[in-house]
Parts: structure tokens; sequence; C-alpha cells
């Protein structure tokens, strides 16, 4: 029996957030022949996204408006996406494992009654047929859950355990499923070649009643453009770069090279950034392509955020520092003198 999947995008400033097309592909990899995508757009003016994503492999893309939807917030949230829930019964979810999908996807699983795996970095698919005996809606008539096995064609997810020394590869056993995918680690879904577009169907957000909370505003404490955990190219500042005057060197090649600055939290507690920009175990996880660490020792709890990028670069003056451990290309010497040469090498080499 052919399934539906949702998709619970999210967007910022306007525009379409790379990891909600990451969760698309989630959902692609994971759909079979005679399966829907469905996906759900959640704010205000939402006409020039949903007619964008419309034009994603999807079956339907549902654009939910309200003005208690303009900011995150659960409750309006799940309000919004209650009804949408109960017409689709959808078998599986699908969010970013973003500061949003970290907060929803646990109250959608526990309202569908879902199993989660989250923050997904890969997903496999063992060999094999699969049990025809899987249904939508994870619960059988008689009320008996559906374990949905399957012989041999399992969907394995990835995801890092214990921050990234181990690796765990996870099975469902039941429908429904929600899902959350880490940032950078999946292709995007791209765009329908064959100009076809999705039905977009618009819903006023039904109102809540006796909404505890209301967003009012959000103030942002960090202004970069580009979105830290989606940045292709990270440049963090560690207690080595001494004051929020040193972080300037490094913001400079962030601009350059289009990347994110991100810190630790010794440059964080020490006052010379804001705790936005913390990487680590108890800051944010990032995988960009290109990693450049200046003045950071490499404590555990840092490597815990960023250890899973694709390349890794360590600016330190102690040849001795444990970031060189997991860097792939090592630099011993001040920051100061180093990033401004970097810096100078990137700009006539993009000139
Ligand atoms: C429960 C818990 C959670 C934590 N969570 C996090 C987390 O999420 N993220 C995180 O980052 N940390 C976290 N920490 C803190 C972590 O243990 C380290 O204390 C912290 O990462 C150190 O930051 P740092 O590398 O910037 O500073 P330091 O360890 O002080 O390292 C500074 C480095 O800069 C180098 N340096 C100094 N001057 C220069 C220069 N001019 N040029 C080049 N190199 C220079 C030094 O050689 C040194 O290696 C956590 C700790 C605990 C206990």
């Amino acid at each position: 029996m052919s399934k539906t999947y949702l998709i619970v995008t999210e967007q910022r400033d306007g525009k379409l957030r790379r990891v909600s097309l990451e969760a698309l592909r989630a959902a692609l990899d994971c759909a079979e022949a005679g399966d829907e995508i469905h996906a759900a757009l959640l704010g205000e003016g939402l006409d020039g996204l949903a007619a964008e994503l419309a034009g994603y492999p999807l079956a339907q893309v549902h654009a939910i408006e309200g003005e208690e939807l303009r900011h995150y917030n659960p409750e309006a949230y799940i309000g919004a996406l209650a009804p949408l829930l109960e017409a689709l019964r959808p078998a599986g979810l699908f969010l970013g494992h973003t500061a949003l999908g970290r907060d929803l996807a646990p109250a959608l699983a526990a309202r569908l009654s879902a199993g989660q795996i989250s923050d997904v970095t890969a997903i496999e698919r063992d060999g094999g047929e699969r049990d025809g005996g899987e249904r939508d809606g994870g619960e059988r008539d008689d009320g008996e859950r559906d374990d949905g096995e399957r012989h041999g064609g399992q969907i394995v997810f990835v995801r890092p355990l214990y921050a990234g020394k181990a690796i765990e590869r996870k099975v469902f056993t039941a429908f429904p499923q929600v899902v959350t995918v880490r940032a950078n680690n999946l292709p995007a879904a791209e765009p329908r070649r064959d100009g076809g577009t999705a039905i977009v169907a618009k819903r006023a957000a039904a109102p809540v009643a006796d909404l505890r909370t209301v967003v009012r505003e959000v103030v942002r404490r960090t202004a970069g453009k580009i979105d830290l955990t989606e940045a292709r190219i990270v440049i963090a500042g560690g207690r080595g770069v001494k004051s929020a005057e040193g972080f300037r060197p490094l913001e400079e090649l962030a601009g350059l090279l289009g990347g994110a600055v991100g810190a630790s939290r010794g440059a964080c507690d020490a006052g010379y950034c804001d705790y936005g920009l913390q990487i680590g175990q108890t800051g944010k996880v990032v995988t960009p392509e290109i990693y450049i660490a200046c003045g950071i020792s490499g404590a555990i709890q840092h490597l815990a955020g960023m250890s899973g990028s694709r390349v890794i670069v360590a600016i330190n003056k102690d040849p001795e520092a444990p970031i060189f451990s997991i860097a792939d290309f090592g630099i011993v010497g001040d920051l100061f003198e180093v990033v401004p040469l970097l810096t100078q090498a990137f700009r006539q080499a993009l000139a």
C-alpha cells in the first residue's frame, strides 16, 4: 500500500532553508514507487516560497498561513500542523535537525505515537525485498501496531553518537516514523527537471485556543548572513583570538570565502563573541566542507561539534595542541600572522 511522507520545511528571512531540501532528499531515499511526498510550509506571506517549493519532486505543498506562525512557537506550529497530520496520516515525517526540528519533531512524534530517529547523517538501503505487509498510519484496524517488517531490504539510518566517537545504524520497526537530518550531510533534493509543479494547497492556520505563549519578536544577536549550521565554510576562533577585536581577521576571511564565523566555548566564555556562535557539544553542530580552527586547542567538547567537517584546517601556535590530531592540514603559527596571509592568498587566487 502506498504511503505518504511529509516534510516540515523551514524558512529563514523568507528563504527556504537548505536543510529542508536535505530532509526532502531523505524522504525521497525512503519512498518507493507510488508513495507521495508532501511538504508543509508555515508562516506568513508564503506565496513565493510555496511556488519555489512546488518546483521540487513533491505531490503537494501545504502552505499554512497565520500571524502566530511568523516566528516559531511550538504550540502554534503543532496546532497548525494537527489538521494536516489528521488528513494525511503520514507514514513518515522528515525535518531538519535544527533548533526548530529538535523541538518540534519529538512533539509531533508523540502526537503520532511514532518512533523517532534523530540527527541522521546518512541513509542506507540494505539489499533485498521488503515485506508486503506495510501500511499507513502505524496501526492496524484491529488496533495492533503494524511492525512493517522488511526482509533484508531495510532502510538504515546512520547517526553519530557520543560526540562523534561512534556511529549508530538504526532501523524503524514500525510506522509512523519521524526523522531529523543533520544539515550538510545528505545532498539537497534537486528541482524537477520536467518543469512540472506540485499542487499548492493554501490553508489559514486554525486559531489555536488559549495559546500559552506568543512570540512577539525574535532579536538575533548574531548578524551573520550565512547560517552557521548550513555554512559550507566555517572559520572558527578560540580563546587564542584574545579579544572581540581579534575576530576581525576571521570575519574578513569568512566574508571573502562566503563562509560563516564560529567559535569555541572558550572564546564565548571569555566574552569575545556571542554564544550563538558556539560550536560543540553544548553549542551548534556543524559539518562544513572546510573548517578552519584558529586558536582553538581542540577539547573533546569542541570536537563534538565539528569533527564531521570534510576538511579540517588548524592554526595554532602550540604544535602539541590536540586539534592537530584531527586536522587534515595543520599550520603551527600565530593566527594573527597566518589568517591575514591566507586572506591575501585567497584574494589573489579568487581575483
Ligand atoms: C560540559 C562541558 C561542555 C562543553 N561544551 C563545549 C562546547 O560546546 N564547545 C566548546 O568549544 N567547548 C566546550 N566546552 C569547553 C571545552 O572543554 C574547552 O574548555 C574549550 O573548548 C576551550 O576553548 P579554546 O580551545 O578556545 O581555548 P583553550 O583551550 O584555552 O585554547 C586556546 C588555544 O589557542 C592557542 N593560541 C593562543 N594564542 C594563539 C595565537 N596567537 N595563534 C594561534 N594559536 C593561539 C593556544 O595554543 C591554545 O591551543 C565544554 C566543557 C564542558 C565541561
